[in-house]
């Protein structure tokens, strides 16, 4: 493989100095959280794991869990998204460097994907072995519960739907991206804590921004 990429046209030039490094801790920020509102955009997986997240990232804010069960849910919630970026900016580093079709592009490309699915894999196993001790409390309050469950519902459809194409123009999005945020609503008054509502919101704002990106192309 090392043969194949030496004989590749070099990569394009790094802009300017003038361009590079000249930037603060806000622009820095900033440029990483373009980087994961444009792989929303581009990537289907990411948006399935948006919503899966505001999903995990609600149980965690109501049911009655422990600290440190809240804790395990939330960083699973942003793990697996980040794996999913990584494995995009992989992708792109291949197909920059090798732009056919090649086994060393495969093999890369299907072990950071594999890396995705190790991960999403745990979470579940996590989330299976977090629910039935909390699941009789979570059935006691069901009625209460409800409309938090159904809030975080329509969230979940808004941060997974909003990136990708829709049809409808603006109009949609914005009534979407309204929905998403009133369901955040039942959801905080339900949360027994609210980082996991705060996790829900900044799944839905990610959402919300690569579809205003979307839009503006
Ligand atoms: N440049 C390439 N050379 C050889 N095989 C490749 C190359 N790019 C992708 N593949 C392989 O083709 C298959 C499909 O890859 P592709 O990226 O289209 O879909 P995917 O793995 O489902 O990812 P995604 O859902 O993110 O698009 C995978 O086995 C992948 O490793």
């Amino acid at each position: 493989m090392r043969a194949t990429m030496r004989a590749r046209e070099p990569h394009p030039a790094p802009p300017p100095p003038a361009a590079r490094g000249h930037h603060g801790l806000a622009a820095s920020f900033g440029f990483a959280w373009t980087g994961l509102a444009e792989t929303a955009l581009r990537d289907r997986n990411l948006r399935i794991h948006l919503a899966l997240g505001v999903l995990a990232a609600a149980f965690a804010a109501a049911a009655p869990l422990s600290p440190a069960e809240r804790a395990l849910l939330l960083v699973l919630v942003a793990l697996v998204p980040a794996a999913e970026a990584a494995n995009s900016a992989l992708e792109a580093a291949v197909d920059l460097a090798s732009p056919g079709r090649s086994e060393g592009a495969r093999i890369a490309k299907d072990a950071a994907a594999g890396a995705v699915l190790a991960l999403a894999a745990g979470s579940v196993l996590a989330f299976l072995a977090i629910l039935p001790p909390a699941w009789p409390a979570l059935w006691a309050r069901a009625g209460a519960l409800a409309p938090a469950a159904a809030g975080a519902l329509g969230t979940a459809a808004a941060a997974g739907l909003l990136p990708g194409p829709l049809p409808g123009g603006r109009g949609v999005r914005a009534a979407l991206a309204l929905g998403g945020l009133a369901g955040l609503v039942p959801l905080a008054r339900a949360a027994e804590a609210q980082a996991g509502t705060a996790a829900a919101a900044l799944l839905l704002a990610l959402a919300a921004d690569a579809a205003r990106r979307r839009a503006a192309r």
